[in-house]
Parts: C-alpha cells; structure tokens; sequence
C-alpha cells in the first residue's frame, strides 16, 4: 500500500506579517517538500506496521542513521525550514497535519487536510489532533491582514461527529470581533456537509515585551 501522505497543490500564501524572519524565497525548492513527505510517509507507515523484533531492530537502526544524517544540518529555530514553509502544507512542519490553506481573507480563512492513521484516535482522527488544527487556521487568520502579532489564549473545541481518516475534509475560520486587545475566532471542520468539529478562541495581542523568544531573550 502506498503510505506517502501526498501534499497536494501548494498554495502561495506567505504574510511578512508574522514577522517571520526566515526567507521562505530561499528555500521554495520542491526537495524539501519532497522532504516532508517522506516524513509524513514513514510517520504513516510505521504507525500501520506490525514489526518483527528483528525488523524493528533493523529499520530503527536504519532511522537512527537518518537522524545522524540530518543532524549534521541542524541549525538555531530561526533559521530552520520546518514551519517556515508558508507554502507548504501545515508550513512544512512534520508534526503538524498537513492542512493545505488555500484562502485567507480579511475575515475568513478557508482550508482542507486529509489525515491517516498517524494522526487517528481510534477509527477517526484523534481528539488532540483536531485542535491544532484549528489553531493552525485561526491563528494563521488571527495574524493576518496587517494586525500585530497575536498568541492563542483559549481555544475550545466541540467534537460533534467521528472526524474520518484518509478523506478530505474542510476547514473554516472565522474572525467575528476585535475589543482591545482581544480577537475573537471562530473555526469549523466538514466531512462533506457534516460538521465534524467546531471552535472558538481568543487571540491576544502581544505587548511589546511579551514578543521576545521565551528562549533566548530576543526579539521574535
Ligand atoms: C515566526 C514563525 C511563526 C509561526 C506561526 C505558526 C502558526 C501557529 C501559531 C500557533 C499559535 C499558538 O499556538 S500560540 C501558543 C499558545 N499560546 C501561548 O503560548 C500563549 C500563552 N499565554 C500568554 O502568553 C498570555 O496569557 C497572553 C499573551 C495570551 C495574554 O497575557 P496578557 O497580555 O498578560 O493578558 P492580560 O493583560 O491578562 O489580558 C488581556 C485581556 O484578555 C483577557 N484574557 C487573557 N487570557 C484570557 C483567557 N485565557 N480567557 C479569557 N480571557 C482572557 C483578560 O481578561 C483581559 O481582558 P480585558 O480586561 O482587557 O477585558
């Protein structure tokens, strides 16, 4: 069985407003797309296996290689391409279910994401899973559109029907209202006419002080 989790059509949807200081023009060659997928493919694949001892010691050596591998490019979090790939689908970060975001308006952002068993609960797709992917859409939508950088401080999300595996489904976000500092979102996921899942959240505007790298102590 073919296990490669494929992106489909890239979309062109990159915004300086996120401040992002890496330069995805550098890097918007299909080789580290090619890249992800065979993440995403091994992801896939193993969480469909069921190893033998002697492969399971075979192929963890063989991915123990493959991390040696990529070790040697290992670079500060800046400067890494995981995440930062705005045109690829969930930024190019393997983690991340690879929701394709094909429209970001003002108000409104729409997107689609097919997941497979890596990312299943039991049957359907995991109940962790669904909220990053709303936080993915509605914080893309939250920082759009010029506003200042803002982080997620809630996002509830209602499980209104079994999200299935290996179909497309539709994501939406909403942006309802602005008071201060506060925006509000809403999100809502479809398999067809049904809605799977809903959300909403609130982002926050951060103060000046509240934008540096937790990490380092520097500007973001
Ligand atoms: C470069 C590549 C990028 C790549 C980008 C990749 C895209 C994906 C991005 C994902 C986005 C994330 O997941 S972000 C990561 C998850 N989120 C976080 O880590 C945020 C952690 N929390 C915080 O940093 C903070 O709590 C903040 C900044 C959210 C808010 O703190 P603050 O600034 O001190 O807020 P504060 O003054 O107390 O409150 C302001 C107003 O909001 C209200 N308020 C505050 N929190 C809440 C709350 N949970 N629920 C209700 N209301 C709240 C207050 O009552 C107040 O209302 P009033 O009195 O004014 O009426």
């Amino acid at each position: 069985m073919d296990t490669t989790v494929h992106s489909s059509a890239p979309v062109d949807i990159w915004h300086p407003d996120w401040n992002d200081p890496f330069d995805p023009t550098a890097e918007a060659g299909d080789e580290f797309a090619e890249l992800v997928d065979a993440v995403r493919a091994v992801q896939e694949a193993f969480t469909r296996s069921r190893t033998d001892p002697a492969a399971a010691r075979s192929i963890a050596e063989q991915l123990r290689s493959v991390a040696r591998s990529l070790g040697k490019y290992e670079v500060g979090e800046d400067d890494q391409i995981a995440g930062h790939r705005w045109d690829l689908a969930g930024r190019g970060q393997a983690l991340a279910p690879p929701l394709h975001i094909d429209e970001v308006t003002d108000t409104t952002a729409r997107g689609r994401v097919t997941v497979g068993r890596f990312h299943a609960g039991r049957y359907a797709m995991n109940g962790g899973v669904t909220p990053l992917i709303f936080d993915e859409i509605m914080a893309r939508l939250a920082n759009d559109s010029g506003r200042a950088w803002a982080r997620t401080a809630y996002l509830t999300v209602n499980f209104r029907a079994p999200a299935p595996l290996d179909v497309e489904l539709r994501v939406e976000a909403q942006y309802l209202r602005r008071d201060g500092r506060k925006r509000f979102m809403t999100g809502a996921m479809y398999h067809g006419d049904v809605l799977v899942a809903d959300a909403d959240g609130l982002w926050i505007e951060l103060k000046a002080e509240q934008t540096l790298n937790i990490s380092e102590g520097r500007k973001v």
